[in-house]
């Protein structure tokens, strides 16, 4: 497709975002804002953007759609302030923000203008920020969630569907409400355990200086969350706090269970907590990459001598596969470590699994 498209907030999202426009359609001119001009200026030199706006008012100028990448506050803003520019008449606003219904709400004034919002969510991401962690792959079959109003033309749906085709990632029309009440559950509420685990970990690791150099795998695989940018989750705690609320009080009364269970050495109990537990995260789609993310990762068992990885990724590059994470989950000096390296797609992942089983006698398999 040609056409000016114009994205306003160039971090991780709307880098990404571009790329993945760019790459679907050549022809297509990316002009990017961002109040940072660092960002901006990144942007340009990474070749994510074609022109750099100056400001918004220029930026909308021709614009055929405009996608809003900002912290969720500063998106309501960003909208009210574009329902005060003349923007070409046919052009389609959408925003990739984490929440959705007080975004959706401050549009009536555009609503009113006669001008197509519709709210946008690509369900990926990553704890990193700014354009320099931006890539065309991160929305590869990922949900896309798309909420537009009853009175929005279904043609002008399907044309954001083809100016995101690029992202590869699965469209799906729900309800603002629901969207937010959706997402409380499966990210936003997470985060919120993830960034109090490591708190009372800084809490506790004052009085005991070992507890950072012990926290290890499983610490880590829960609490990666926690790196993510605390001007982007204060923003969206803000906006989704009734469900968020009614899920820390869940949450409390669920505590309070296990704690009930370890009062009374209710073993039965215990076991069957972590075995429901078990059973419905084993049983989650692992193909997709959702809500609930699908890591390409391979195990690898290995002897624990200085150059095994080396010599692994060795083998994977004489393949010319490339990885995009690498890390060892077991350290123990006394026993096999587990390297777990990470794919940018399944299809790769199947080709290191036969070319290390090729090159080497060590076993892997795709859950640890
Ligand atoms: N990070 C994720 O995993 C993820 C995933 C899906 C959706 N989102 C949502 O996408 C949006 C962007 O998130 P991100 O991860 O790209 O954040 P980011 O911090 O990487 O990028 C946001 C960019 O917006 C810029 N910005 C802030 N206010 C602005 C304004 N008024 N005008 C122009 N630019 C402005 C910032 O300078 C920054 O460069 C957020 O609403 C977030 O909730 C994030
Ligand atoms: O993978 C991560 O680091 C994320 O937190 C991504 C994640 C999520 O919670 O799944 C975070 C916020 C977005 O709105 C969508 C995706």
């Amino acid at each position: 497709m040609k056409g000016r498209v114009f994205v306003i907030g160039l971090g991780l999202i709307g880098g990404s975002l571009a790329l993945c426009i760019k790459k679907e359609h050549e022809d297509a001119i990316i002009v990017g804002f961002d109040i940072n001009k660092e960002q901006s200026r990144l942007a340009k030199m990474l070749g994510v953007i074609d022109e750099i706006a100056e400001n918004i008012d220029e930026g909308v100028i021709d614009a055929n759609l405009i996608i809003i990448a900002a912290p969720v506050n500063e998106t309501k803003e960003i909208l009210q302030l574009l329902a005060k520019l003349p923007l070409n008449p046919e052009v389609i606003v959408t925003d990739t923000g984490s929440t959705k219904s007080r975004i959706v709400e401050s549009t009536a004034s555009l609503k009113h203008w006669g001008i197509t919002f519709i709210g946008g969510h690509p369900m990926a991401g990553s704890h990193k920020s700014g354009v320099s962690a931006a890539k065309e792959i991160l929305f590869e079959n990922a949900f896309y969630l798309l909420t537009p109003e009853d009175h929005i033309d279904k043609k002008k749906v399907e044309l954001l569907k083809d100016w995101l085709r690029g992202t590869n990632a699965k469209f799906l029309t729900i309800t603002p409400g629901n969207h937010d009440y959706l997402t409380g559950i499966v990210s936003h509420f997470p985060h919120i355990i993830a960034a109090s685990i490591v708190r009372q970990t800084e809490k506790l690791s004052e009085a005991e200086s070992l507890i950072p150099r012990l926290a290890a795998g499983g610490f880590r695989d829960l609490t990666r969350i926690a790196s993510s940018s605390p001007e982007m989750w204060k923003d969206i705690l803000l906006h989704n706090r009734e469900v968020l609320i009614e899920l820390l009080n869940q949450w409390q009364e669920e505590m309070n269970g296990v704690k009930t269970l370890l009062e009374k050495e209710n073993s039965a109990a215990i076991f069957n907590y972590f075995n429901q537990a078990k059973q419905f995260r084993d049983g989650l789609p692992m193909k997709e990459k959702g809500a609930i993310p699908a890591f390409y990762d391979l195990y690898v068992d290995v002897p624990d001598y200085p150059g095994v990885i080396s010599e692994i990724t060795g083998y994977l590059a004489k393949e010319k596969i490339s990885i995009t994470n690498i890390r060892i989950l077991e350290t123990r000096e006394d026993i096999n470590g587990v390297l777990v390296i990470s794919f940018q797609t399944e299809e790769d992942r199947h080709k290191a699994e036969r070319c290390i089983s090729t090159y080497s006698s060590y076993s892997t398999s795709i859950s640890s």
